[in-house]
């Protein structure tokens, strides 16, 4: 039995959907189908909001915007006159509710995270419908989730944590309730009060790990708009392959490095429950796409795969004194936490001469101010010289479960950057020696890549 999920670039219009059911209704044994909202109306929804809370009535535009898009995919995908004019009835009351929503936002000019996750959430809710109604007319045997009625979250609004029991419980017992396939809002959840919460950006994913956890699928299909998970973002490096086959830790290093197809923490509850996952391709269905899996052996190259952050600072705490000096790095890591800014990459100098922290550039001068405040006696008696922030940087991994106890990669990877000119601020490699990660200009970005990607990959080149 399988569970499928099917990504915003999956559904984003009536013919992607149509490939969409095509693709779940000739997989009989498919139990769960988990849909993300069309792709771009999450973040308009986000923009919507945001004019609304600031005075700016243009809010309304985009709701209109998003009704168009709805309205004309009804009207593609429903041949039924009746159908499509029920079906529109109930997006327009779906919209009606949304604007009303919007029109509060806008008159107290404040959008708490509560009332933004209740403003995401119409995404998924539309599109699902849409994806139900739609499916049910050609013949299908499918029933609609709300997902807020059953994965039950505690109320951090932006990025819910999922209480499992209850939610695999309720999930568990609606879906023995019935036959035929669910079609489940992704993304989005409720706490046990009933106020709506959301997964977090990108969380339709990890909807389906819960689902395919909680149904004990055999298999979880990720269905999106690439072959499967590939050596590098296609956009940057356009000859990348596809992986066959991924282990749980090479997939958890790429999506925490950036590679968008995956999403860090998606698949935890699959993992834990020993499910496959697969990356499939909406638009090429018979490509067997990359699997994921515990105890899958890495591929025959030195590397898998290379991922990157863009848009990341370099906070340099310099100073001679710290050397053999007790807690100093206790007292800059206490200041990055207290300012909520998340340590992205770590390196200190063997000479503990400096501790450099990697962190995205929004949340790069808070750190330092509360560095500053942290290190204040440090700063007057010299202990420490310089607390440096170096803007406009790009972490870069290169990922690999076979580059462990293997030497010569740093030497290969280094000296392809050389070739190159590219020069490299910082260095950290993680201690399950399954990822090198560096730092370089983002104006290196391309050729970074693209150098690396033909030293470790030359037979994907031609
Ligand atoms: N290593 C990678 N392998 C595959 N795709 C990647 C990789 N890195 C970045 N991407 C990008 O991720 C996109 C798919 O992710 P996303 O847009 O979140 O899909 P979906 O809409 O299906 O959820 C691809 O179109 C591709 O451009
Ligand atoms: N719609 C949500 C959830 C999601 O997972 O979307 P996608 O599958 O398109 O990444 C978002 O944009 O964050």
């Amino acid at each position: 039995m399988k569970v499928m999920k099917f990504g915003g670039s999956s559904v984003r219009d009536a013919d992607h959907i149509r490939r969409a059911v095509d693709i779940f209704s000739a997989s009989p044994d498919t139990r769960a189908v988990i849909c993300s909202a069309m792709k771009g109306i999450t973040n308009d929804l986000i923009d919507g909001a945001n004019r609304a809370a600031a005075g700016d009535e243009s809010y309304r535009d985009l709701i209109s915007a998003i009704r168009i898009r709805k309205l004309e995919a009804i009207q593609e995908l429903f041949s039924d006159i009746r159908a499509a004019e029920e079906m529109k009835q109930a997006i327009e009351a779906e919209l009606e509710e949304l604007n009303n929503i919007c029109h509060g936002v806008f008159l107290v000019r404040e959008c708490s995270p509560r009332s933004l996750d209740l403003i995401m959430s119409f995404g998924e809710r539309m599109s699902n419908r849409i994806i139900a109604a739609y499916a049910a007319s050609r013949g299908e045997e499918v029933f609609f989730v709300d997902a807020r009625e059953l994965v039950l979250t505690d109320d951090s609004h932006g990025e819910a944590e999922v209480l499992f029991a209850e939610s695999y419980e309720r999930i568990r017992s609606r879906f023995h309730s019935r036959e035929g396939t669910g079609i489940v809002t992704g993304f989005i959840a409720s706490s046990p009060r009933g106020i709506t919460t959301t997964l977090g950006r990108n969380g339709s994913d990890y909807s389906a790990a819960i689902f395919g956890a909680a149904l004990s699928a055999d298999d979880i299909e990720i269905w999106t708009d690439v072959d499967g998970v590939l050596q590098a973002d296609p956009r940057v490096v356009p000859g990348a392959g596809v992986i066959r086959d991924l282990s749980v830790e090479e997939a958890m290093e790429l999506s925490y490095f950036g590679a968008e197809v995956l999403h860090p923490s998606t698949m935890i509850p699959a993992v834990e429950a020993g499910i496959p996952v697969w990356i499939k391709n909406t638009l090429n269905p018979d490509v067997r796409g990359t699997r994921i899996a515990r105890n899958v052996s890495s591929g025959p190259g030195l590397i898998t795969g290379i991922a990157s952050i863009p848009g990341v600072s370099l906070i340099n705490v310099i100073g001679g004194g710290m050397v053999g000096s007790k807690g100093t790095a206790m007292k800059v890591f206490s200041a990055f936490a207290r300012a909520g800014a998340n340590a992205i990459m770590i390196s200190q100098a063997s000479s503990e001469h400096s501790i450099c922290v990697v962190v995205r550039s929004s949340e790069a001068a808070r750190a330092v101010r509360y560095l500053r405040e942290a290190l204040e006696h440090e700063i007057r008696h010299k202990i420490i010289q310089e607390i440096q922030e170096i803007d406009g940087l790009e972490v870069v991994a290169v990922i690999g479960g076979n580059m462990r106890g293997k030497p010569g990669v740093s030497g290969q990877l280094f000296h392809a950057l050389g070739g190159k000119n590219i020069n490299v601020l910082a260095i950290a490699q993680g201690s399950s020696e399954m990822n090198i990660s560096f730092v370089i200009d983002e104006k290196d970005h391309s050729t970074c890549l693209n150098c690396i990607h033909t030293a470790f990959f030359p037979q994907s080149q031609e």
